[in-house]
């Protein structure tokens, strides 16, 4: 026979309990349509495990959880990356395309705090109180509204932040987690309170999964299009695509929330919807907030993306632009001197 299907697929992914979980999901996911078809797993250590000193925020957008995946993508050691949609760099290196974007959790950040203590929400936590979470959108949204919580950097993946939040010894009153990631560890239970818009507009694509392949690679995009739910895809892709203006990586204090109605699927397909987009960029102290919403029809992806564009053009000429260029100034400053300290 000169075909030269293939029968057996292999996903990979970061080697964290969520990670494989994730990857799990998908490769359920695919078994369950492709009965015939067989799929394994993969996991490895990235960038972004290994360096667990640097505050991300000084590591920049790069391409930290996705990189060494990547390559084993582009050397045919793999066949598909399953990633948080959240930690994927809005700009993909060449040859690499998403395939598939699924069904999105609830994208909200939620409050977890530390075991026997009696808060519930952030209003419960006395002055001086201390936050971790590692994320400069949390920090610089949550900073306007709780001027008297202490916000601290927390690195780890999920199972060792948790952690940290518990030891007896610790300082960290409560942390401030996606709680998605938390709903698929099983530890949805330790969730005290959802943290929602417009006290906290969650992360670009929070809650999505995503499965990233080779552009090239016909069979595996086929496979990929039974995964994708429209609707998630739509949203995510709109707000990527606002992010990708606002030239922001995971690192940037970049906040979304997206909604769609009016939907029409009566083709089987989503041919149409309204979208509702709102968008937030805030100063890392919390003093300067810009946020702004677009509402429109949309027929296509190109359509949603456009719209999240014209978002990103309209909060840079509302004073997004000067929070961002002074945050990029910050980072440059405060990287060369992380050098000469060495
Ligand atoms: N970079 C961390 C990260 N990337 C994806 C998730 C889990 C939630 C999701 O799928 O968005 C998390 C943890 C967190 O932010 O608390």
């Amino acid at each position: 026979m000169a075909s030269s299907s293939r029968t057996s697929f292999v996903l990979a992914s970061r080697a964290s309990k969520l990670a494989q979980i994730q990857t799990n999901i998908v490769r359920d996911d695919l078994e369950a349509a492709f009965p015939a078809l067989s799929f394994g797993t993969s996991f490895m250590t990235t960038e972004g495990d290994k360096n667990q000193s640097q505050a991300l925020y000084l590591l920049g957008g790069k391409a930290l959880w996705t990189k060494e995946l990547e390559v084993a993508l582009k050397e045919n050691v793999v066949d598909m990356l399953v990633h948080s949609l959240k930690d994927v760099p809005t700009i993909l290196p060449d040859g690499c395309e998403i395939g598939a974007i699924l069904e999105r959790e609830n994208p909200v950040d939620s409050l977890v705090v530390k075991q026997g203590l009696p808060y519930k929400t952030l209003e419960d936590l006395p002055e001086g109180s201390v936050v971790g979470t590692s994320s400069v959108r949390r920090v610089a949204q949550l900073r306007r509204s709780f001027p008297g919580l202490v916000f601290l950097d927390v690195r780890g993946n999920l199972n060792t932040r948790l952690a940290k939040l518990d030891a007896p010894d610790g300082p960290y009153t409560a942390l401030i987690l996606a709680k998605a990631g938390l709903v698929r560890l099983g530890m949805g239970d330790r969730v005290t309170a959802d943290l929602t818009a417009p006290i906290l507009f969650h992360a670009v694509s929070q809650g999505a999964l995503a499965v990233e392949i080779l552009a090239d690679d016909q069979e595996t995009r086929k496979l990929c299009k039974m995964l994708t739910h429209q609707e998630t895809q739509w949203k995510c892709l709109a707000e990527r695509a606002l992010l990708r203006e606002l030239e922001g990586g995971c690192s940037v204090p970049v906040g979304v929330s997206t909604s769609l109605s009016q939907i029409d699927k009566s083709t089987g397909e989503l041919t149409h919807a309204v979208l509702t987009i709102t968008g937030c960029v805030t100063s890392l102290d919390g003093s300067v907030h810009v946020q702004d919403t677009l509402s429109q029809e949309v027929e296509s992806i190109q359509g949603a993306e456009e719209l999240g564009r014209n978002l990103a053009t309209k909060l840079m000429s509302n004073g997004a632009k000067a929070i961002l260029d002074d945050i990029t100034q910050d980072r440059r400053k405060r990287t060369s001197e992380a050098k000469t300290a060495e």
